[in-house]
C-alpha cells in the first residue's frame, strides 16, 4: 500500500510517496506533478546499473523519455567538477528549460543532481528517487543540495526543493550493510533529538530493523520523513529551528571532512552525536545517564562511537570553524538535553570544546567568543 505525506512549503509544497514496489510507477507521479516530458536521470555507476535500466522503463511506460549521466560512487565525487561533467553531457544531448532532472540513488547522488537542478540554464525542476535508508529517510527531503569542498562539506549548494520524492522500501533490499547503518546514524539522530518515544522504538525493535523487516523500515521511513517534513515547513533555510537536524553534524561533518572524505557521512554523524554529548555534560547541558544512552544505541546498532585516532584533533577542531551554523565568531551548538530534545546555544566556552578533544588551545588562534543566547529547540 502506498501513502503520501507533503512537506508543507506553500507555492513550493510537494509531495512524498512511499511504497513498496512503487519504482514502475514513477512515470505516473511524475505527469502528474511535472509538465516536462524529458528527463536526466542522474546517478552513480552502482546505482545506475541496479536501477537505472527500470528507472527508463518506467519513464517509457508513462510516455516520457530519459537520459541515464552517470558519475563513480562515492563521496569522493561529490564536487564540483562532477557537477561541470554531468551539466556538459546534458547540454550535449540536447537538455533545456523544458526538461527535468531525476535524482536516483544515495545522498550524493541527490546532493549534486538537486545542486544540478538548481543551477542549469539558471534552474529546471527535478525529482528526487532516493534508494539508500540515509536518502530515504533524510538527504531527498528539504531541499539543501550542494556539493564539498577540500576544506569543508557541503560548502557549495543552494537550497531548492524537488517537485516530489518517490521511496520504493524494496530498493533498500540490494543495500550494502555499511550503507544500512549509515542511514540508521541518521534515523537514530530523529530519536534524540526530536522524538523520545522513537527512540525507544529503535532500541526495541532492533534485531527486526536490521533483517530488514519490511513493517519496520516503512514505520522508521514514515515517521523519520513526517519529523523532516514538519521541521522544514516551519523553517526552510535553516534561520532557527531546522538546526536540530543538525544534530551531531557540528563535530560529525568535521571529521568526515578530516578522513578526507573517506568516512561514510551516517557514521561521521553518530560520532558527532556522541561527541556533542560529551560536551553536553562537560558544560551542564545534559546527564551523563543520556551521554550513555546516546551511545549505548548507537554502539548496539554496530555504528561508531569515538573519533578515530588516525585522524587528528587539530585538523577536527580547523574543521569544525567550516561550520554553516557558525554566525560571526559564534558558533551555533546543537547540545542533546534529554532524549527527545535539543537545545540550540551559542554558550559554549571553546576550553571545553577543545577538551573534548584532548587539545587544551585552539589551532587557529583564540578562542571563540562567550554569547548568552541558548535557544530551546524543541
Ligand atoms: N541534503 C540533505 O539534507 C542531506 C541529509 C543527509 C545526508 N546528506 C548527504 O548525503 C550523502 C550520504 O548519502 P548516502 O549515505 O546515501 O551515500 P551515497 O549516495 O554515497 O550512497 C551510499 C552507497 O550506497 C550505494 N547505494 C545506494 N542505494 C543503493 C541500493 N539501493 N542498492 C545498492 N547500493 C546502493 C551507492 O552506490 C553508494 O555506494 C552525504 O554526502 C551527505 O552529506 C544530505
Ligand atoms: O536537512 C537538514 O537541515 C540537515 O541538516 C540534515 C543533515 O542530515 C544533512 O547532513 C545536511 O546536508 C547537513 O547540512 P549542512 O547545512 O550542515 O551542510
Ligand atoms: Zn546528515
Amino acid at each position: 500500500m502506498e501513502e503520501t505525506l507533503t512537506v508543507g512549503l506553500q507555492e513550493r509544497a510537494y509531495p512524498i510517496h512511499i511504497g513498496s514496489g512503487i519504482l514502475p510507477r514513477l512515470g505516473a507521479y511524475l505527469r502528474a506533478r511535472l509538465q516536462s516530458l524529458r528527463y536526466a536521470v542522474i546517478s552513480d555507476d552502482q546505482v545506475a546499473a541496479l536501477y537505472g535500466g527500470k528507472v527508463l522503463a518506467a519513464l517509457q511506460a508513462a510516455g516520457l523519455s530519459g537520459e541515464l549521466f552517470t558519475f563513480p560512487a562515492g563521496e569522493a565525487g561529490k564536487r564540483l567538477a562532477t557537477i561541470e561533467a554531468l551539466a556538459g553531457h546534458m547540454l550535449q544531448k540536447g537538455f533545456d528549460r523544458s526538461h527535468a532532472i531525476l535524482a536516483l540513488g544515495g545522498g550524493v547522488s541527490g546532493d549534486m543532481a538537486g545542486f544540478l537542478a538548481a543551477i542549469y540554464m539558471r534552474g529546471i525542476p527535478f525529482v528526487q528517487v532516493p534508494t539508500s535508508l540515509l536518502a530515504q529517510v533524510d538527504s531527498s527531503v528539504g531541499g539543501k543540495t550542494g556539493v564539498d569542498i577540500a576544506l569543508g562539506k557541503n560548502i557549495l549548494g543552494a537550497f531548492y526543493q524537488p517537485r516530489l520524492v518517490l521511496i520504493d522500501t524494496e530498493l533498500l533490499q540490494t543495500l550494502p550493510h555499511d550503507e544500512l547503518l549509515a542511514g540508521l546514524g541518521e534515523v537514530i539522530k530523529y530519536g534524540v533529538s526530536l522524538d523520545a518515544g522513537f527512540f525507544h522504538y529503535l532500541a526495541e525493535r532492533r534485531e527486526q530493523i536490521l533483517a530488514l523487516d519490511a513493517g519496520c523500515l516503512r514505520h522508521v521511513i514514515r515517521l523519520c520523513c513526517t519529523l523532516k517534513a514538519g521541521v522544514v515547513a516551519a523553517d526552510e533555510r535553516e534561520s532557527g529551528l531546522r538546526r536540530v537536524l543538525n544534530f551531531g553534524h557540528t563535530i560529525g561533518h568535521a571529521v568526515e571532512a578530516a578522513s578526507g572524505f573517506t568516512l561514510l557521512h551516517g557514521f561521521a554523524v553518530a560520532i558527532g552525536m556522541v561527541a556533542v554529548a560529551d560536551l553536553a555534560v562537560r558544560t551542564g547541558f545534559a546527564q551523563p545517564a543520556l551521554r550513555e544512552e546516546i551511545a549505548g544505541l548507537l554502539s548496539a546498532y554496530g555504528l561508531p562511537t569515538a573519533i578515530p585516532k588516525t585522524i587528528a584533533a587539530e585538523r577536527i577542531a580547523a574543521f569544525v570553524q567550516a561550520d554553516k551554523k557558525m554566525a560571526g565568531q559564534r558558533l551555533f551548538w546543537v547540545m542533546p538535553s534529554a532524549l527527545g530534545k535539543v537545545t540550540v546555544t551559542d554558550q559554549v566556552d571553546a576550553r571545553a570544546f577543545l577538551q573534548i578533544l584532548g587539545l587544551r588551545r585552539h589551532p587557529d588562534g583564540p578562542s571563540q567568543r562567550m554569547r548568552s543566547r541558548t535557544q530551546e529547540a524543541t
